[in-house]
C-alpha cells in the first residue's frame, strides 16, 4: 500500500485528472515526469495558444497526481483514505478520530465519479464503506437481538439525531404506507409487482415507453428465482417478511431503449439510476426516476461490485463493539437540508417543505459543533448502507447545465459514523460508554462560469451560490497552504472558515478542542482536486491557485511577435536611457519581467471577473433586499395605521366607561350631601319642636315665667330662616330652661350655616368638574392632542377612582 508522507497542513491536496472526452481541443495540462518509482507531484499549465492575455506558465504541487488511468482502487489506496477509515475505527483501547474526504473541481471535471463512482466502477464512498464492513462484521453490535443496544446508541448521541435501525428506515421509506412510517410490516416494496406501476408513469416527460411483456421476460431471464434474490440482496429484510406472504423481487421490469432524453426537472433522479443502476448504456432512465409517491427500493444487484476490496485488511480492536450509522445531508445555497429526512424520501403525495438544520452546539457536545437534528440510519450490513446511500442520493440537487448533464447543485455530505465501546472481558460485564468517530466524505458542487455552463434562473442564482462558497473555500485553503509553509508558529494566519456553512462544516473540526474532561483529537482532511486537462483552463487554472499546496510563475512562453517587439523595446530603453534597467538586466531578463508582470495582469483580470460576478450578485440581493425592505415599510405603516385605530377605539370605549363612572359617582356623593343635609335638617326641625312643646309645656305649667319672658320670645319663622342671634334684650336669664333652649338653637344655627357653606362649595365643585370635563372634550377634539391624552391614560382615565380624584 502506497502511503503518502505526512504534512503539517489541515488537508492533503491530491490532484485527479479525468479522461477528456474532447478531442478537438488543446490540452492545456501537463504533469511533470519523476524518477521511476516515484509517483507525480507537480504539474505545468500552459495558456492556450491564442490566449490574448499573454498569461504565463504556471507551475502548482500537490502532495500527489493521479493522471487519467488512475483508477478507483489506486485512488482509494494512494490518497490515504485507507488509514482515514483505520482511523475512525480506533487503534485497540483508543477512541477514533474524525476523517474528512472532500472533492473539489471544475464543473464536470470528475467530483462525483469519484466519490460517488459510475455504472460501472464504485467510488470512494462505497469503497470506504465496504471496507469498513468487511474490518468490523465479526464485532458489530447486533441492534435487533440485543435489545439494550439501540436505547444506549441512541442515548449515547449528541446531536439531537433521529436514530433508526436501517430496516425500519427503509421501511417507512418504501412500504408505501406513509402512516406506518415505523411498523414493522411486510415491506410492500418487496411484493410490488410490475403491474402495480401507476400507468401514468409512462406518459410523464422523460419515461420511457410501456414495457412490453417480452421484455420484463427478457428481463428477468438471466436473473435468479426471487426468493434468492432477496435472501442474497436483502438479508437484513427478509427476516420481516411474514411467512404467508413470501416476497418477490422488487422489480420484473426492464425499460426498453428509448432515444427520449430525460428532462432536467427529473434529472436528479435519472442520475442515481444511471450511475447505480446496471444497464444497457443507451438506456438513461428507469421506472425510477418517474415522480411518483411511491418509492421503489433501488436493487442492490444492479449497483456496481467493482473494483473489489475484499483482500483490504486494516487494523480493528477485537475488544471492542462496533456500530455503523449512515446520515447525508446537503449545503443548498448556504443552508443545511437532510437527505434522509426530506420531501424525496418521504411517501406523502404533497411534496414537504424541507427543514434547514443547523450547525450548532448542542447539550451533550458543547465544546463542538455539530449538524443537529438530523436522521440517522444505523446500518447492519454493506446493503443496508448502500441502499439508504442510494435513497439518499434521490433527494440530492442535481441538474442539467451546458456543462454536465447531471450537475450537482450542491454541496453533499455522506457520512459514515463508527460507534465504538470496549465489549467487557467477559459476557457478564458492562460493556464501556459507545464513542464516535465519523468518516466524512463530501462531493462539492463545481465552480462553473455562467456563459460557459448556459444556466440561467434559479439554477444561475444556484452557480452564484455555489461559487461564493467555492470563493471561501478557495481562501481557507490558500490559508491552510501558507501555514504549511510557515517557518514559525507565530507566523500562523488564523483559517477564516467562518465565512460560510460549507467551510465551517468542512474546517471546524480540523481544529482542536477542549473539553474539561475530554479532549478530542483534529480530524485527519483530504481534498482531491478534480481537472479536466482539456477543460475550461480559465476555471481550472483558478480552482488550481487556490487549491494547490505550492505555487510558481515558470519562464513564460513568449509568443514570437511579442518576442519581437519586447526585445526591440527593450533593447531601445536600455540604449536610450542610458541604464534604464540596471546593468545587469539583459534583453532575455527584461523580457521575463515583463511576461511575468502580463501573467500577473491576467490573474488579477481572472480575480476581476470573478469579483465582478461576485458584486452583480450581490446588487442583485441588494436590490432584492430593497425591495423587501420597501414592502416591510408600507407594511408597518399599515400596521402602525392599524395600532392607531384599534387604540383610539378602544380609549374612546374607555373614555365613555369613565365618564359614566365619573357621573354615577358624583351622582352618589350629591345624593350622600342631600341626604346628609335631610338629616341635619331634620335634627333642627325636630329641636324645634321639641323648643315649641317644651315652650307650650311652660306656658301652660308657669304663665308667670312665661309671662316674664315676654310674648316674643319664641323662635320666630325668621329664625328658622337663620337670622342673627337675638338682641341682648331677649337674652334669657341664665340658668332657667329658656336659656338652655337659646343656647341650643344657635348651636343648630351655627351648623346650620356650616352645612349650607358646605353645600355652596360642593355646588361650586361640580360647576367646575362640568366646566372642565367640557375643557377635556375641546381638548379631545383637537387631533394634535390626540397623542398627548394617549400618552397619558394611565394618568388622567385608567384605573378605578382616578377621575374622582380630581374632584
Ligand atoms: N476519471 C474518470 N473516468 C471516467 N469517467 C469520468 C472520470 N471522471 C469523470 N468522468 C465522467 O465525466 C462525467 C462528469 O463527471 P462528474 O459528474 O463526476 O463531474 P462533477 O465534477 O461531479 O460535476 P458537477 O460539479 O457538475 O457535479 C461523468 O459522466 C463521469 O462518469
Amino acid at each position: 500500500m502506497d502511503h503518502h508522507k505526512p504534512s503539517t497542513a489541515l488537508f492533503d491536496v491530491f490532484l485527479r485528472l479525468r479522461p477528456s472526452s474532447a478531442i478537438d481541443k488543446e490540452r492545456f495540462l501537463d504533469v511533470e515526469q519523476t524518477e521511476a518509482g516515484e509517483a507525480p507531484t507537480h504539474i505545468t499549465i500552459k495558456p492556450p495558444a491564442n490566449d490574448l492575455r499573454k498569461r504565463a506558465v504556471e507551475r502548482f504541487a500537490f502532495t500527489r497526481v493521479f493522471e487519467e488511468h488512475a483508477g478507483q482502487r489506486e485512488l482509494l489506496e494512494s490518497t490515504g483514505v485507507l488509514p482515514l477509515v483505520e482511523g475512525v475505527l480506533g487503534a485497540p483501547g483508543r477512541e477514533g478520530r474524525d476523517g474528512l474526504v472532500a472533492t473539489l473541481g471544475v464543473t464536470g471535471s470528475g467530483k462525483s465519479h469519484t466519490i460517488l463512482g459510475s455504472k460501472s466502477q464504485r467510488g470512494i464512498t462505497q469503497l470506504a464503506l465496504d471496507v469498513l464492513f468487511q474490518q468490523t462484521a465479526p464485532y458489530l453490535a447486533d441492534v435487533d437481538r440485543h435489545p439494550n443496544v439501540y436505547p444506549s446508541l441512541c442515548a449515547a448521541d449528541v446531536s439531537e439525531a433521529n436514530l433508526l435501525p436501517a430496516a425500519h428506515f427503509l421501511d417507512s421509506i418504501y412500504s408505501g404506507d406513509a402512516s406506518g412510517a415505523l411498523s414493522r410490516a411486510t415491506t410492500p416494496a418487496l411484493v410490488r409487482s410490475q403491474s402495480a406501476l401507476p400507468s401514468t408513469l409512462y406518459t410523464l416527460p422523460g419515461a420511457f415507453p410501456t414495457p412490453s411483456f417480452n421484455d420484463s421476460i427478457s428481463s428477468n431471464a438471466a436473473r435468479p428465482s426471487t426468493a434468492v434474490f432477496d435472501r442474497l440482496y436483502y438479508p437484513s429484510l427478509s427476516k420481516y417478511h411474514s411467512p404467508l406472504q413470501q416476497p418477490r423481487s422488487p422489480l420484473a421490469f426492464s425499460p426498453s431503449r428509448s432515444t427520449v432524453k430525460p428532462v432536467s426537472k427529473f434529472a436528479h433522479v435519472t442520475r442515481s439510476i444511471a450511475k447505480f443502476a446496471h444497464l444497457p448504456s443507451t438506456q438513461e432512465t428507469s421506472f425510477l426516476s418517474a415522480p411518483s409517491s411511491k418509492r421503489y427500493m433501488p436493487r442492490v444487484s444492479t449497483l456496481p461490485q467493482s473494483p473489489p476490496v475484499d483482500d483490504i485488511e486494516l487494523d480493528i480492536d477485537p475488544s471492542a463493539e462496533y456500530a455503523i450509522v449512515i446520515s447525508m445531508y446537503e449545503v443548498y445555497n448556504d443552508r443545511i437540508f437532510d437527505l434522509l429526512t426530506a420531501s424525496a424520501t418521504s411517501n406523502s403525495k404533497t411534496p414537504q417543505k424541507r427543514r434547514a438544520l443547523l450547525f450548532k452546539s448542542t447539550e451533550s457536545s458543547p465544546d463542538r459543533k455539530v449538524v443537529a437534528g438530523l436522521r440517522k440510519v444505523i446500518c447492519s450490513t454493506l446493503e443496508e448502507a448502500l441502499l439508504v446511500l442510494e435513497t439518499g442520493l434521490q433527494e440530492r440537487r442535481i441538474a442539467g447545465t451546458g456543462t454536465n448533464a447531471a450537475s450537482s447543485r450542491s454541496h453533499g455530505f455522506f457520512c459514515t459514523e463508527v460507534k465504538k465501546r470496549h465489549r467487557g472481558s467477559s459476557s457478564l460485564s458492562v460493556p464501556g460508554p459507545w464513542t464516535s468517530s465519523t468518516l466524512t466524505i463530501v462531493d462539492l458542487a463545481g465552480s462553473e462560469r455562467a456563459r460557459t455552463a448556459k444556466t440561467a434562473g434559479a439554477t444561475l442564482a444556484e452557480a452564484g451560490k455555489i461559487n461564493e462558497s467555492l470563493m471561501y473555500l478557495g481562501q481557507c485553503m490558500q490559508m491552510q497552504a501558507d501555514n504549511a509553509h510557515a517557518t514559525t508558529p507565530g507566523n500562523l494566519n488564523l483559517v477564516p472558515f467562518r465565512q460560510c456553512k460549507l467551510t465551517e462544516l468542512l474546517f471546524s473540526n480540523s481544529l482542536a478542542t477542549t473539553h474539561s474532561t475530554h479532549v478530542k483529537t483534529p480530524q485527519k482532511a483530504i481534498m482531491i482536486v478534480t481537472a479536466d486537462p482539456l477543460g475550461d483552463f480559465n476555471a481550472t487554472s483558478q480552482i488550481l491557485r487556490y487549491s494547490a499546496l505550492a505555487r510558481e510563475v515558470t519562464v513564460p512562453r513568449i509568443p514570437s511577435v511579442t518576442s519581437t517587439i519586447l526585445a526591440s523595446t527593450a533593447a531601445a530603453k536600455m540604449g536610450g536611457a542610458g541604464g534604464y534597467f540596471s546593468g545587469r538586466s539583459t534583453p532575455s531578463a527584461v523580457h521575463e519581467e515583463l511576461e511575468a508582470a502580463l501573467a500577473a495582469i491576467g490573474s488579477l483580470r481572472d480575480e476581476l471577473s470573478v469579483a465582478q460576478m461576485l458584486l452583480a450578485e450581490e446588487t442583485q440581493r441588494r436590490q432584492q433586499a430593497e425591495a423587501s425592505w420597501t414592502i416591510a415599510e408600507q407594511r408597518i405603516d399599515e400596521v402602525e395605521a392599524e395600532v392607531r385605530e384599534e387604540v383610539w377605539s378602544e380609549f374612546e370605549a374607555k373614555l365613555a366607561q369613565e365618564q359614566r363612572r365619573w357621573r354615577a359617582a358624583r351622582d352618589a356623593e350629591m345624593d350622600a350631601q342631600d341626604e346628609h343635609l335631610d338629616r341635619k335638617l331634620e335634627l333642627l326641625t325636630q329641636n324645634m319642636a321639641i323648643y315649641e312643646d317644651e315652650t307650650a309645656e311652660k306656658e301652660n305649667t308657669s304663665p308667670k315665667a312665661l309671662d316674664d319672658e315676654g310674648p316674643d320670645h319664641h323662635l320666630d319663622e325668621d329664625q328658622t330662616s337663620l337670622s342673627p342671634a337675638k338682641p341682648a334684650a331677649d337674652v334669657a336669664q341664665p340658668g332657667t330652661p329658656a336659656a338652655h333652649l337659646q343656647a341650643r338653637n344657635s348651636l343648630l344655627t351655627k351648623e346650620l350655616f356650616s352645612l349650607e357653606d358646605e353645600n355652596r362649595a360642593l355646588r361650586e365643585r361640580i360647576v367646575g368638574m362640568e366646566r372642565e370635563k367640557e375643557g377635556r372634550r375641546e381638548q379631545l377634539r383637537s387631533p394634535s392632542k390626540k397623542m398627548r391624552v394617549l400618552k397619558t391614560p394611565s394618568r388622567k382615565w385608567e384605573g378605578s377612582g382616578v377621575g374622582l380624584d380630581d374632584l
